[in-house]
């Protein structure tokens, strides 16, 4: 017979503990009689009064009180606001332990899920100064007060709280918000009521290229009528001389998916441009670009210190976005076959071959798992392949289809290590060997890990 396990706590109560570890996001873990606790906001070694506020069957979770001791790791954080949404998760937390703190994720799951502990995982390169980095920002805007408000949502709810300084973003890009929010005001826009699915404006959603300064403004609204345009898009253009391009994006979901499908171009095109070494590339409201400027080209640069082009080669670019990777690569290889699942993003990374008179690159519309496989079909070989698949990894057939085009070298970009880790373990069973992992911190404050990888063809 199995023996049921009680819990031993329940709701509200209080108890001292002292913090073990850190979650992968970056919670305090205590143990009560070996039940995990998960505390926000505190770090290992610390003494904390909890009161608990969740239970489930396995762990539950609670709410540090007090501090009765206090990590030397701890720095104060900037902003009361910041604490409380959940922009930046790993704030209180000196910046050279969120470096190794992300080191050890990688090299945990390389244990744990690759089972491969012996591969070398390199210590995190960061930033010189990790705030306002972030070159897009997508904030919510909700009537409060019977204001127009913009500001981020509470951790784990619906409710926006008010920020004009959200710190880990381009500065420009808050004073941009700000001038929006009050223009929006003054023509007295009606903003989103998530609960009733009534009211107009969603969000504003800012991109600006750290290079060129250039400004792209998304309105989302949930239906395609909008204000008086005639006067908000001169509005933000006289107090806003950076914005290049303003896009309504319709969203008529009720959904807490961000944009919709329709875009309605209000002012310039659809398209920002910003440069990364030194290639140009314009960027479109839907097509993915990396949010921080600074890091992508020690990210870019790793993939080509790892790939070692001569000039000679053929390079595969599996998750292309606007061809940032494909671009940066085809200057020193031979040619390189690209392909990507938006259509906005192909056409940005077509353009981007014509405007930095790249022609040795072939960009294709479609998914990874599909089109790699016809490649080979079409007796297509691979000196390098270069991968940077979403959250979720790659799918099982295409890393089958990559052990069958059987290139020489493979570099793995990875935002998250357990499906990196996951892959890893059955590229080398394929028959690759996985030479060292370089975490490169893309997103300071928060919990998230971004690597590259390099794979070697035994
Ligand atoms: C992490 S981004 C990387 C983009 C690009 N390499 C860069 O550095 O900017 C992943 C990209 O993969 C695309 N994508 C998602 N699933 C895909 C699939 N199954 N096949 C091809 N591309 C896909 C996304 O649209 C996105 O542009």
């Amino acid at each position: 017979m199995k023996t049921q396990h009680t819990v031993p706590v329940s709701k509200n109560e209080k108890h001292i503990v002292t913090i073990e570890d850190l979650t992968h996001e970056g919670m305090g873990v205590a143990k009560i009689k070996g039940y995990p606790i998960f505390i926000d906001n505190a770090l290992p070694g610390e003494k904390i009064e909890v009161k608990i506020h969740k239970t489930g069957k396995s762990f539950g979770y609670g709410k540090a009180m007090k501090f009765l001791t206090s990590s030397k790791d701890r720095v104060e954080i900037k902003d009361e606001h910041l604490g409380k949404v959940g922009i930046s998760p790993l704030q209180h937390l000196s910046y050279s332990k969120q470096l190794s703190f992300k080191q050890d994720q990688v090299k945990n799951v390389m244990q744990r899920i690759a089972k491969m502990p012996e591969v070398p995982v390199k210590q995190t390169l960061g930033m010189k100064n990790p705030w306002g980095y972030r070159n897009k920002a997508q904030v919510p805007v909700r009537k409060q007060n019977e204001k127009l408000v913009t500001g981020f949502f509470r951790k784990n709810s619906h409710d926006v709280i008010p920020m004009e300084n959200f710190y880990i973003q381009d500065p420009k890009i808050d004073e941009a918000i700000l001038t929006v929010r009050n223009i929006m005001r003054t023509y007295s826009v009606k903003p989103y009521n998530e609960q009733q699915h009534t009211g107009n404006l969603r969000h504003i959603m800012v991109r600006r290229g750290y290079h060129t300064g250039e400004i792209m403004i998304v309105l989302v609204t949930r239906t395609a009528k909008l204000f008086p345009t005639s006067k908000i898009i001169p509005d933000i253009l006289e107090a806003l001389p950076e914005v290049k391009s303003i896009v309504q994006n319709v969203n008529p979901k009720h959904t807490n998916v961000i944009l919709g499908e329709e875009n309605i171009v209000l002012h310039g095109e659809d398209k920002i441009v910003d440069t990364i070494f030194d290639n140009q590339f314009e960027i479109s409201s839907k097509s993915f670009y990396q949010v921080n400027p600074q890091q992508t080209e020690v990210l870019y640069q790793k993939v080509l210190d790892y790939a070692a082009l001569t000039g000679n080669e053929t390079v595969i670019d599996l998750y292309a976005g606007i061809g940032t990777i494909s671009l940066t690569m085809a200057k020193h290889a031979k040619h390189v076959y690209a392909v990507e699942i938006i259509e906005d993003a192909v056409k940005n990374a077509k353009a981007n071959a014509t405007l930095n008179n790249i022609d040795n690159v072939t960009f294709e519309l479609g998914t990874a798992e599909e089109w790699l496989p016809q490649l080979a079909e079409n007796g297509i070989k691979a000196d390098v392949l270069v991968v940077d698949p979403p959250r979720k990894g790659l799918e099982k057939e295409l890393v089958e289809a990559i052990i069958d085009i059987a290139p020489k070298k493979v570099v793995y970009v990875s935002c998250n290590p357990a499906t990196l880790a996951r892959d890893l373990a059955l590229l080398a069973e394929g028959g690759y060997d996985v030479k060292e992992i370089q975490p490169v911190d893309m997103f300071p404050q928060t919990h998230h890990v971004e690597s590259v990888t390099l794979l070697e063809k035994r």
